[in-house]
Order: C-alpha cells, then sequence, then structure tokens
C-alpha cells in the first residue's frame, strides 16, 4: 500500500500555494486540482499538479480513484464579494454546486477527512464587533451564502457518513511567505493590505479609503489580519487533529484583535519608509464597521500556536513580495 496522498483543491491559489508549501516542506504527497482560473502554476511548489475543475465528476472520480487519498483540502472557490453580488449564480454554481459535487466524489471514494476554506463573511453584520463560532450566522451577500451552503453539506454528509471534517472560517488573510518564495500575485486584488503594497510600489496611484465615519476610534473599519502562514500552519494542525482521530468541528482563524485602515495605511508607511497616496471615499456598501473573531477555540481545539501576529511583519512580508513582482515584471 503506497503513503496517504492528500488532495489539495485551488492549491494554485494565495492560501492554497502557501498550505502546499508547508505540505510539502513535511514531505506529503500531495496531488493539486485547480483549473488555474484565479491561481498561476507557477505558485505550486512542491506535489503533482492536474489541471482541472472540481466539478468535473469523471476528472474528480478518477483522481480520488488513483491516488491513495485520505484527507481533502478545500480551497478552490471564486472569492470577490462584490462580484458575487452581481453575478449571484456564478458564486452558486462554483462555490457550491462544485463543492456539492467534490463531496459526492469524497463521499463514494470513502475519503476520510475535509478541510474548508470558509470566511468570516458567514457572519454578516455584528452588533458588538466580534464573532465567536456561536455567533449566528447571516450572511449579507451571495459570496457568504455560497460558503454558509458548504459548511452545511459538509456538516450534513459527516453526520450522515465517516467523513469527518474541519472548517474554518478565516479572518482578513494578510502578507505572503516569510521566505519570499510565494505570495498574493491576484489581478484586480480588492483586499486592502494588498492594494496599498501595491500602491507602495507604484503599481496603483492611490489607496481609497471607504469610510472614515464608522463609530470607531479613528472612523475607519476594523478588521482582524491573520498572516497567510499562520493560516496555513492552522490547515496542518486541523490535518494532523483529523487524521488523530479528532471530532469534527467549525473554527474560527484569527488573532482576536483588530487594526483600523488608518492603522494598516501607518504601518505600511513605517515599512515603505514614504508615505503612500490616499484619498477618502464614502463607506463601500456591505462593509461592516469592526469585524473581529473571538479566537480561542482554535489554539484550544488544534493547537494552532501562530507566529506571526503582527501588523509590521505582515505588511512588511506583503511589500516585500509586491517589491519581487515589480522586479519580476508581473
Ligand atoms: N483571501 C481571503 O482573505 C479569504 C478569506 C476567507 C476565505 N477565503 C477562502 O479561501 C480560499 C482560497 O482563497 P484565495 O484567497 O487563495 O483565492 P484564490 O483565488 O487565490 O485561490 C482560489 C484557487 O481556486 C482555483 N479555483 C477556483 N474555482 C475552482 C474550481 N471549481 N476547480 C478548481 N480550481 C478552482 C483558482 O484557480 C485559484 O487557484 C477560498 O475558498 C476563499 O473563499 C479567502
Ligand atoms: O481599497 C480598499 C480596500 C479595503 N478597504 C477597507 O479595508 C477593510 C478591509 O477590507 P478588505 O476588502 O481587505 O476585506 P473585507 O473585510 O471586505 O473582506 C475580506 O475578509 C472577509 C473576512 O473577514 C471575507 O473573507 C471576505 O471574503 C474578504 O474579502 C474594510 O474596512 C474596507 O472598507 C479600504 O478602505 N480600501
Amino acid at each position: 500500500m503506497t503513503a496517504k496522498s492528500i488532495l489539495v483543491t485551488g492549491g494554485a491559489g494565495y492560501i492554497g500555494s502557501h498550505v502546499v508549501k508547508l505540505l510539502g516542506e513535511r514531505g506529503e504527497n500531495i496531488i493539486i486540482l485547480d483549473d488555474l482560473s484565479t491561481g498561476f502554476e507557477h505558485s505550486i511548489l512542491y506535489g503533482k499538479f492536474i489541471q482541472g475543475n472540481t466539478g468535473d465528476k469523471k476528472l474528480v472520480d478518477r483522481i480520488l480513484q488513483q491516488h491513495n487519498i485520505d484527507s481533502v483540502l478545500h480551497f478552490a472557490a471564486h472569492t470577490i464579494v462584490p462580484e458575487s453580488v452581481e453575478n449571484p449564480l456564478k458564486y452558486y454554481e462554483n462555490n457550491t454546486c462544485c463543492t456539492r459535487n467534490l463531496l459526492e466524489c469524497c463521499s463514494k471514494a470513502g475519503i476520510e477527512n475535509i478541510i474548508f476554506s470558509s470566511t468570516a463573511a458567514v457572519y454578516g453584520e455584528l452588533e458588538t464587533g466580534f464573532a465567536s463560532e456561536e455567533t449566528p450566522t447571516a450572511p449579507i451577500n451571495p459570496y457568504g451564502s455560497s460558503k454558509l451552503m458548504s459548511e452545511q453539506m459538509i456538516r450534513d454528509l459527516s453526520k450522515a457518513t465517516e467523513l469527518n471534517h474541519v472548517i474554518l472560517r478565516y479572518f482578513n488573510v494578510a502578507g505572503s511567505d516569510p521566505d519570499g518564495k510565494i505570495g498574493q500575485s491576484t489581478k484586480n486584488a480588492t483586499l486592502l493590505i494588498k492594494v496599498a503594497a501595491e500602491v507602495a510600489v507604484g503599481k496603483r496611484e492611490k489607496l481609497f479609503v471607504f469610510g472614515t465615519d464608522y463609530p470607531t476610534p479613528d472612523g475607519t473599519g476594523i478588521r482582524d489580519y491573520i498572516h497567510v502562514s499562520d493560516l496555513a500552519e492552522a490547515h496542518i494542525n486541523a490535518l494532523d487533529y483529523l487524521r488523530n482521530n479528532g471530532e469534527s468541528t467549525t473554527l474560527n482563524c484569527g488573532y482576536g484583535h483588530g487594526f483600523s485602515v488608518k492603522e494598516v495605511i501607518n504601518a505600511i508607511n513605517e515599512e515603505h519608509g514614504v508615505p503612500i497616496c490616499v484619498e477618502e471615499m464614502p463607506r463601500r456598501a456591505g462593509d461592516p464597521p469592526e469585524l473581529i473573531s473571538v479566537a480561542e477555540k482554535i489554539r484550544q481545539t488544534i493547537g494552532w500556536q501562530p507566529q506571526y501576529d503582527d501588523l509590521n511583519l505582515i505588511v512588511k512580508t506583503s511589500l516585500a513580495w509586491e517589491k519581487k513582482l515589480i522586479t519580476h515584471g508581473s
């Protein structure tokens, strides 16, 4: 019997590629399934790459049959909130229907473990600004709803079969591999730290600050920014947890404290050495004032120990990656 393998869907993307790097470094057998709709083959540092879609039943069945897979890490999804508002069916198709397809194939193949990339967007608008795993879910956009539906399918399938799961609800993911080998290469990025780093290196003219009249100390939105390598490590912890027969669970992935848009800009300016150009704008539709994780459960349940809980370090690695992209002309 060959050693167990792991299927990573969306492993050519920003977060998936950081997880593949950690899996590869510890010698796991990895199969990556990615349709390259937003990912890049050059981001895959380890494993066997198969270009294809999670909605392709024949292909997924074949992959699960041919390789001795015990665990699936499911990152493949569309991820842009405003696009999901404009084109909801694209999101329900890719994020919900394709996940259903993958789950059917997993069920047929007797896959033991699945780790699913969910999002803090399942919580919607919060009264206190803090979300624990017990906070009622009430997504306010199709992206969040498409992910919540997938969560529900996974929980239901786990109850009905031998499949075990860890659902990870990511807060605001940022930064890049501290070794500088991979980072976020997403085209037309919308996330604050990525956009601010693009302004710093001259890829964009300015950063628009969406809303300065929020009920927060400096009037700008507050988020819980988590370094992508810490998030990647959480997947390794979750995998070990499931392989050691841990119970299926849902966990927030955040540090438990937040920073405002202005604090992020200050950190970028400190690291960059020159202030970036900013322009204040009205609020962006659908943005809650504050979204912070209640972050104890993940530490207690799977033993996660973050290493990069430092805003300056997060922006430093983002800037370093952006400079590398500029140097390589991408
Ligand atoms: N980036 C964040 O801040 C954030 C926050 C919360 C949750 N998430 C979730 O994390 C996961 C990864 O996000 P990311 O930021 O790395 O995005 P990304 O766009 O960089 O990665 C997604 C990857 O999936 C691939 N893909 C998309 N649909 C596919 C399909 N049907 N079949 C095969 N491959 C497909 C893309 O080509 C890409 O490589 C997503 O599920 C996303 O919803 C991300
Ligand atoms: O150019 C920008 C981009 C963002 N912001 C502000 O920066 C904060 C963070 O915004 P991001 O766009 O970086 O991230 P979001 O909080 O909107 O959402 C992200 O994190 C969520 C989880 O918290 C979900 O996972 C979602 O999918 C993902 O896009 C918000 O206050 C936003 O208004 C700006 O001022 N200017």
